[in-house]
């Protein structure tokens, strides 16, 4: 499974980057809004930080202008993901930028079918934003299960990557639904990394050291 950071902030991608288990992080406007450098100048930054993908979604509206903006982009990046929020304009720009092998997320999708629209596209990933439909009162594990069901039975090859993730509970419950990828906060990660259990633990196992040292 692959798992992302989602965040702009420099010092929380220093924090955790050096970690094998993260393969990148990924952005979106509201994310680079926090930080205050001009997005090219946040995405080198980051890019310098990382060892992996760093995706970056498209903010323009006509499907030229997006593949534009997505190749200004793709010039900075060592691993990029070009990001597209759904719609028939991104749809166009998907199919042009993986004819040119530049990899794609669609996102903002929130039905089964727009997911299938994105697959045809060509988009490597796409993401369900699971916290806001459960926000809603829609299903968002069902709608992951669904999605990932479709794909296989139709051959596509496009991953599902959970986005909008409140837990550990959320990525452990789509990644047994077949996601293939996660995008979260750092608290979600530490929430996947820590456990009082493990800290109880450590501590015990630690004194019970100490008292057989100071004995022998
Ligand atoms: O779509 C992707 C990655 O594919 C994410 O970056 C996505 O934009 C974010 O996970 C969501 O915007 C975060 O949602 P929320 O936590 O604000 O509900």
């Amino acid at each position: 499974m692959e798992i992302y950071l989602d965040t702009a902030n420099l010092e929380e991608i220093e924090h955790v980057m050096q970690l094998p288990m993260l393969d990148g992080v990924t952005t979106n406007p509201s994310i680079l809004s926090k930080q205050n450098l001009q997005p090219k100048a946040i995405m080198k930054e980051i890019n310098q930080r990382v060892d992996g993908k760093v995706w970056y979604q498209l903010t323009k509206d006509k499907s030229e202008e997006m593949v534009n903006e997505a190749l200004e982009i793709v010039e900075l990046l060592d691993h990029p993901v070009i990001k597209l929020p759904m719609g028939i304009e991104a749809l166009k720009a998907c199919s042009v930028l993986t004819k040119q092998g530049i990899e794609t997320n669609m996102t903002l999708v929130f039905s089964v079918s727009q997911a299938i629209l994105a697959a045809k596209a060509g988009a490597t990933y796409v993401s369900p934003y699971i916290g806001r439909m459960n926000d809603i009162g829609l299903e968002g594990l069902q709608f992951i299960e669904d999605t990932v069901n479709v794909f296989k039975a139709q051959e596509m090859s496009t991953k599902v990557i959970g986005a909008s993730i409140r837990s550990n509970h959320d990525v452990v419950a789509i990644a047994s639904r077949g996601a293939k990828a996660a995008t979260m906060s750092l608290k979600v990660f530490k929430q996947m990394l820590e456990h009082p259990m493990t800290d109880k633990g450590l501590v015990q196992f630690s004194e019970d050291w100490n008292v057989y040292q100071n004995r022998l």
